[in-house]
């Protein structure tokens, strides 16, 4: 799949940022209420994850989660990474993040 500049492909994801990791990805750092809402995020993003078998790197603290995404098959943003991005943002937002 081809693979999208990160600096472009965050043109249309206000919320999202350049990780500057080793790798070409995207990042969002997410904060809930509580861990009940950050979990119920968590399930809601896992379960279309392995439907459309693209999955975020992700890691969770209480009532934050950081989201990492990149294609790895790709070696970089791809179609795939803005899709899941979108999706995130509903999630989130359907959770109270921020
Ligand atoms: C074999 C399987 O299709 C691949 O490993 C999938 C699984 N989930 C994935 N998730 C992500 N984020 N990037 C991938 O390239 C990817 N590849």
């Amino acid at each position: 799949m081809q693979t999208i500049d990160v600096a472009e492909a965050l043109k249309a994801l206000p919320k999202w940022r350049d990780p500057a990791g080793d790798r070409p990805a995207i990042q969002r750092d997410l904060k809930f209420a509580d861990f009940n809402a950050a979990f119920g995020f968590m399930t809601r993003v896992a379960l279309l994850a392995d439907k459309v078998d693209h999955h975020p790197e992700w890691s969770n603290v209480y009532n934050r989660v950081e989201v990492l995404l990149t294609t790895h098959d790709a070696g970089g943003v791809t179609q795939r990474d803005l899709d899941m991005a979108r999706f995130i943002d509903e999630a989130a937002a359907a959770m109270g993040g921020e």
